[in-house]
């Protein structure tokens, strides 16, 4: 076993320019040559625009600032560590997992070298165990935590492990991740996370991964991190605090991005000695606000201090990064603080291999935009029957999958249901969370046995048998920064219903590829009356223009669009550039999923 404290990195730069070949490299030096040697000889053989390059196929124009455009080396790039509480498949409750499932393999697909560290929540049978265990300070103990690791997709999959995160969550990945049930925390998720962060820190230097041929040894120190969510805003500060003044990291960056500002990791005030952070941090932490939770007055608060603390702040949509930075409601009292900073919207993508309706594997019958009005009423049949509703294709189905939170508005909608449920419709509501919305759920049935079904479950495969059988996915969201579902929904003709917030603005057009509700009322006591009406007149809209032509537009203009991680992933790339960290170079115009990839996508 290797217990690693430090690591000396041997990472030094190199820069040639012969032969019409530009290379430039922070990797090390002999690997550098090394792949000087490889492009040569394809040089010899390919005279265009495009060459073979260690086996991969690079476009040469889709690269800027090189002096000649016409021969790319492979395995530039930046070297990018992924930082977050879910990363999918092995571990999600929503959709942070699916982000941090799918943006990084669209990132190791454009060439860069790329790192996701996440807890090891259960034995995942497709990670192995590196042997390098290290020590880290958590509150006032000393912890041993381990490396586990997997390459899937392009990218390094790490996983933190310690019994603070197995030991809770065994076998039940989805729903124990953060809390014992849904809305409580675990005691020591300030600890859980605190040893994430530092965990995280120590990855590229400790971890000599040989994962392809294109990469090897330690990450080394000129990296950025990409933080994601409160869970890992401490990153940033001990990166301050704890390595930049010992000379190392000079170079490294922080993005920060929100993915639900609702979630911001209020503690104690007094909590702020667990972090082992000197005090000039606390003004970071530091802050006030009205609630009791978790105590009344004065608190720490981990969010703010990975905004202020981070290089740069993202978020999962242009249309949230402005409610963000519009007031105290929308910006959950952070509005301030984001105005200072400012704060970038990049709308999230969706990982285009799960969600196909050519290949889903949950769906008896495939299809595409040429034969989605034949396939859908088969899918929705066998959707009907699957939930006991009574089996009609000429019935319209609207369907609505999510957290039952305040967020997703299941609550508002369940008070609108009976005023549009007269019309010829069914509904099925699929969504785990607070037990009192789950109760909700399980009332639909009583009260419309023919027309709702509620089935309050995590359940992937009943997920794609909605999208693939509705006609229409409700997405009643009172706030949604992005929203995935119904980007999930659309590549399958079913036609998005949305509240006007956040990523539903951004990714659904009115009347062109779906139905906008208007902006709903974010305070999450009330279910405001207005908002129930807003439900019911536009489900009777859409339901008036089913079967019509207008409507088969809709659905082709839903599936003609493009919406994998692929464009997203580019501006990424750009904003990760501008950080400027030593020896980063734009990387390549890749596929969607590295291509070594495609054959091994992982089984949790
Ligand atoms: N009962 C169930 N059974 C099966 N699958 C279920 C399910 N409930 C939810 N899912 C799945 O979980 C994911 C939810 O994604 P969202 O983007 O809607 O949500 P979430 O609010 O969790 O994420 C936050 O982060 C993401 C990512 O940035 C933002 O898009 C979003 O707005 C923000 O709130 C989807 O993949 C969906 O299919
Ligand atoms: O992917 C889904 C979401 O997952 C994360 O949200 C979790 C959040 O970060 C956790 O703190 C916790 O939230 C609970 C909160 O701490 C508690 O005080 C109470 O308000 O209940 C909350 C819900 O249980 O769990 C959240 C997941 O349910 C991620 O941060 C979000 O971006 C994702 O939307």
């Amino acid at each position: 076993m290797a217990t690693a404290t430090a690591w000396n990195c041997v990472s030094r730069r190199s820069s040639v320019s012969k032969n019409g070949v530009a290379i430039s490299s922070s990797r090390r030096e002999a690997k550098a040559t090394a792949t000087l040697r490889v492009a040569k000889t394809q040089i010899a053989v390919h005279e265009g625009l495009r060459v073979v390059c260690n086996a991969r196929v690079i476009r040469a124009n889709g690269i800027q600032n090189m002096k000649s455009r016409k021969f790319i080396v492979c395995g530039l790039g930046m070297k990018l560590i992924f930082v977050a509480s879910e990363v999918g498949p092995w571990s999600k409750t929503g959709g942070l997992g699916d982000v941090l499932g799918g943006l990084p393999p669209a990132m190791a697909a454009n060439g860069h070298r790329v790192m996701t560290i996440a807890p090891r929540y259960d034995q995942y049978k497709d990670a192995w165990d590196t042997e390098v265990e290290i020590e880290l300070k958590a509150g006032d103990k000393t912890e041993k935590v381990r490396f586990f690791h997997c390459y899937k997709r392009g990218v390094d999959r790490v996983f933190v492990d310690h019994p603070m995160f197995l030991e809770k969550v065994w076998g039940k990945t989805a729903s124990k991740v953060y809390g014992p049930v849904a809305g409580i925390d675990y005691q020591d998720n300030q600890i859980r996370f605190s040893l994430l962060c530092q965990a995280a820190l120590e990855a590229p230097r400790v971890l000599n991964l040989n994962s392809s041929e294109y990469f090897s040894g330690p990450y080394g120190e000129d990296v950025v991190f990409i933080c994601n969510d409160w869970h890992t805003a401490l990153l940033p500060c001990y990166l301050k605090s704890m390595y930049q003044p010992r000379g190392l990291y000079t170079s490294a960056k922080v993005a920060f991005c929100i993915h639900n500002i609702a979630y911001q990791g209020r503690f104690a005030f007094a909590d702020f000695n667990l972090l082992n952070l000197p005090d000039e941090f606390k003004s970071s932490f530091d802050f006030i606000d009205g609630y009791e939770k978790p105590v009344k007055g004065r608190k720490i608060n981990w969010m703010k201090a990975g905004i202020l603390e981070s290089d740069k702040i993202l978020t999962v949509s242009p249309y949230y990064a402005k409610e963000l930075v519009s007031g105290p409601d929308k910006g959950v009292e952070l509005d301030n603080i984001l105005r200072k900073t400012s704060i970038l919207g990049i709308v999230n993508g969706m990982d285009v291999q799960e969600w196909s309706p050519m290949t889903d594997k949950f769906t008896s019958v495939k299809f595409d935009s040429s034969t989605v009005m034949s396939a859908k009423p088969l899918i929705k049949e066998a959707l009907q029957a699957e939930v006991g509703l009574p089996v009609d294709k000429s019935i319209p189905v609207v369907g609505f999958i999510g957290r039952l939170e305040e967020q997703k508005g299941s609550d508002i909608l369940a008070a609108a249901i009976p005023e549009f449920i007269g019309e010829n419709v069914q509904i099925i509501v699929l969504g785990t969370g607070k037990k009192a919305m789950e109760k909700q759920l399980d009332e639909l049935e009583i009260q419309y046995p023919l027309k709702a079904r509620g089935v309050a479950k995590f359940n992937v495969k009943l997920a794609h048998m909605i999208i693939a059988g509705a006609d229409f996915i409700i997405v009643p969201s009172r706030f949604e920064p992005c929203g995935l579902i119904q980007l999930q929904a659309m590549p399958y003709g079913c036609v998005p219903i949305v509240a006007s917030t956040g990523g539903l603005v951004d990714t659904v057009k009115e009347g062109y590829t779906g139905f906008q509700m208007g902006a709903f009322n974010v305070e999450c006591e009330t279910v405001d009356p207005v908002d129930v009406t807003a439900i019911a007149t536009t489900v009777k809209r859409a339901l008036a223009v089913y079967g019509t032509p207008a409507f088969s537009e809709m659905i082709q203009n839903c599936m003609a669009q493009e919406l994998s991680w692929k464009k997203p992933a580019k501006k990424w790339e750009e904003v990760l550039l501008n950080l400027g960290v030593e020896g980063s170079e734009p990387g390549i115009e890749g596929e969607e999923i590295a291509p070594l990839a495609k054959e091994n996508v992982a089984t949790p």
